[in-house]
Formats: C-alpha cells, sequence, structure tokens
C-alpha cells in the first residue's frame, strides 16, 4: 500500500497552498469583462512593474498568453513568426498560432541549451519585397527557461542580442517566459532586466510559483489593449477572476524565493541518478527545475519499466522518450522525497537489470 506521493511529473502540478486558498476565499472581485476586477487590477499592475513593462493582463492558460502575444504582433495575413524547432510553441500549443492565427511558423534549430544560433535567425527572415514567394517575417520567439532542452536558461547577453536583430528588422520579440522567474533566479538576473529587449512575455503564475490557475501577459500599453480585445475573441474574457488573481499574489509574494531551493534539490537528484549504473544525466543541462534522464544504451529496462516500478511506490514522472525520463522538481518536493527518489531509482535499475 503506497502512503506517500511524489509527483514529479510537472511543476504544473503544484497545488495551492492554504494561503493562496484563503486570499480566494477573501478576494474583492467584480466582473472583469465589464470593467476590471479589483484583485486582478492589483496582480496585473504588479506584474507589469516587476516584469518593467507598461501593462499586463491576466490569461487563463500559458499556451493562450503565448497565442495571443503571437497573434497580436502578426495580425496582417501572411505573417511568419520564427521560433525554435523544439518549443513549447511549435511543438505543445497543437499549432494555434497557424490553426487559429494564420501564422507561419518558420523554425529555427533549438540548441542543446535553448537558444537558436543568431545568424541563423538572421539568415531566417524573409520579407516578401524580397520574393513574391515569401511570407513577411514578424515576429521572433525565445523560450526562457527552455522546457525541451531540460530548463536551460537563456543568458541576458543572448536575449539582448536577439533583441537587436529583431530592432535592426523592424521585427517584434515575444519570450515564453513559463519558467521566466526560474531563469532569473538561476542566472542571478532580475527578472525585468532578463526580458528588457522582449516586446511581450507570457509568465505561467501556475508553475513553479505555485498558483492554481493563469499566466500574466505583459507589454505595452497598446498591446495589453489589443491584447485583452484577443483575449476575449478567444473566449478568455473572464468574470470574478479576483479569486484566481489573489492565489497569483499570494504565489508571488511567497514562492518565487522558494525557487533557488527548487533548483539545489534538481541538482541534487541529478548528482544522485548519475552515480546510479545505466542511468546517464548530463550535469551540464541542469540550471533549474527539470532533469531530462537517458537509459543507457544495453541496459535491459526502459522507460516504461521504470515509469511503472516508480509509479507503483508513488513516484510520478513522465517518460520522454523510450530511453528517456523527465522530472520537474517545485516547492512541494521535499529533500526527503528527493533521497526516497534516488532510492527507488537504485532499486528499479538493479532489479530490471538483474544486478
Ligand atoms: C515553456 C512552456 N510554455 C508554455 C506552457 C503552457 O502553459 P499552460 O500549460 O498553462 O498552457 C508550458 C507548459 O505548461 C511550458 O512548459
Ligand atoms: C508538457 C508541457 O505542456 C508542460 N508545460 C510541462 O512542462 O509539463
Amino acid at each position: 500500500m503506497v502512503t506517500r506521493t511524489v509527483d514529479l511529473r510537472s511543476d504544473t502540478v503544484t497545488k495551492p497552498t492554504e494561503a493562496m486558498r484563503a486570499a480566494m476565499a477573501s478576494a474583492e472581485v467584480d466582473d472583469d469583462v465589464l470593467g476590471n476586477d479589483p484583485t486582478a487590477f492589483l496582480l496585473e499592475t504588479e506584474m507589469a512593474k516587476i516584469m518593467g513593462k507598461e501593462a499586463a493582463l491576466f490569461v487563463p492558460s500559458g499556451t493562450m498568453g503565448n497565442l495571443i502575444c503571437v497573434l497580436v504582433h502578426c495580425d496582417i495575413r501572411g505573417s511568419e513568426v520564427i521560433l525554435g524547432d523544439n518549443c513549447h510553441i511549435h511543438i505543445y500549443e497543437n499549432g494555434g498560432i497557424s490553426t487559429i492565427g494564420g501564422v507561419h511558423p518558420r523554425t529555427v534549430k533549438n540548441n542543446d541549451d535553448g537558444t537558436m544560433d543568431i545568424d541563423l535567425i538572421e539568415a531566417n527572415i524573409r520579407n516578401p519585397r524580397w520574393d513574391l514567394m515569401y511570407p513577411t517575417t514578424r515576429l521572433i520567439c525565445l523560450e526562457n527557461s527552455h522546457a525541451n532542452s531540460g530548463g536551460r536558461c537563456l543568458s541576458v547577453e543572448y536575449t539582448d542580442r536577439v533583441g537587436e536583430v529583431a530592432k535592426k528588422h523592424g521585427l517584434k520579440l515575444h519570450i515564453d517566459g513559463a519558467r521566466i522567474f526560474n531563469a532569473s533566479i538561476a542566472l542571478g538576473v532580475p527578472v525585468d532586466r532578463l526580458v528588457k529587449a522582449a516586446d511581450s512575455v507570457s509568465v505561467c503564475l501556475s508553475k513553479g510559483l505555485g498558483a492554481p490557475v493563469g499566466s500574466v501577459i505583459v507589454g505595452s500599453k497598446n498591446f495589453i489593449t489589443k491584447a485583452k480585445r484577443l483575449r476575449k475573441t478567444l473566449g478568455g474574457g473572464m468574470r470574478q477572476i479576483g479569486i484566481l488573481c489573489a492565489a497569483s499574489l499570494v504565489a508571488l509574494k511567497e514562492n518565487v524565493g522558494k525557487l533557488e531551493s527548487d533548483h539545489k534539490k534538481t541538482r541534487l537528484l541529478a548528482d544522485g541518478l548519475n552515480e546510479i549504473e545505466g542511468l546517464r544525466v548530463n550535469p551540464c543541462s541542469v540550471e533549474t527545475n527539470i532533469i531530462f534522464i537517458d537509459i543507457e544504451e544495453g541496459s535491459r529496462t526502459t522507460a516504461e519499466k521504470i515509469c511503472k516500478y516508480l509509479e507503483e511506490r508513488g513516484i510520478l514522472l513522465l517518460q520522454d522518450k523510450s530511453s528517456r525520463l523527465r522530472v520537474v522538481l517545485h516547492f512541494q518536493i521535499s529533500s526527503s522525497d528527493v533521497q526516497y527518489t534516488l532510492s527507488c531509482f537504485q532499486q528499479a535499475l538493479q532489479i530490471e537489470n538483474g544486478n
């Protein structure tokens, strides 16, 4: 009988704290479509200030946040966006920028560290003045931290250089900042400085920060005005959202400071996993709260078998490929959970490999 659960599937699994639930219960609310829910206004004002942008808008999800930002920047038919071939917008958002927004994705290879080579970005910019057959590039998208690269952080220097390329060619820059606070803490760079070059950022409050629902997009006042209309068009206009925004305000206040501890526990787990025969973790890729674990060639076990073994002991994680697993840490994973996870991995590999 399993008595404990260690949920390493994602940092999206974080559950609201008692403080969040209390804030939700007592939140001051109003109809946010007819006017401005007062708690939503507080959150949006706070987020704009923290991110160093003019304005902000609460949205139900990071997927909708990215979709709205891309579609506001690319509001003319025939637009093209340059983005990473391994980024969330391209891989996990149902192709929404194309199916809903008619925006054409122009992918550039993501490097192992989540960046795209800047010369390749520039080489992929297209303008119909050069050729009747070309769409018009209007936007470049970055992702920081970069989830599919294992939570790698894009430096402020790199981000600024991409911003310079965007400006040089009259393009906009969007950052999928689902885990931008993780990147800021890991790099030791204030979050407003890290996104200074961006025209828009989508920030998830429902991941490592632990809010139950929601993201916030930030940008210029004019951008957010357009974004608010598009949010309504997409069905994202909500009524008494102060209930959700109250939890996000608690998350901002209480949980940004916990991210560094998440990263330390992640490194501890990564180092321990690397000691286990049959597993391989690239220590250079562990910069924040995500670990990809490769099962060494020749091993008799598979990711599926390990997942099953661990799940029977209350440890939940996701299989990335047949020979690769992903774990994501968050503030509701304790140091003892890390030790328990390591011991179960050790047992799994010993049994599966018949040691
Ligand atoms: C990098 C990144 N961007 C965007 C999203 C989308 O956020 P949501 O799940 O709230 O739609 C996620 C994951 O959830 C993500 O990992
Ligand atoms: C899978 C993806 O959509 C989610 N953002 C995660 O990292 O868990």
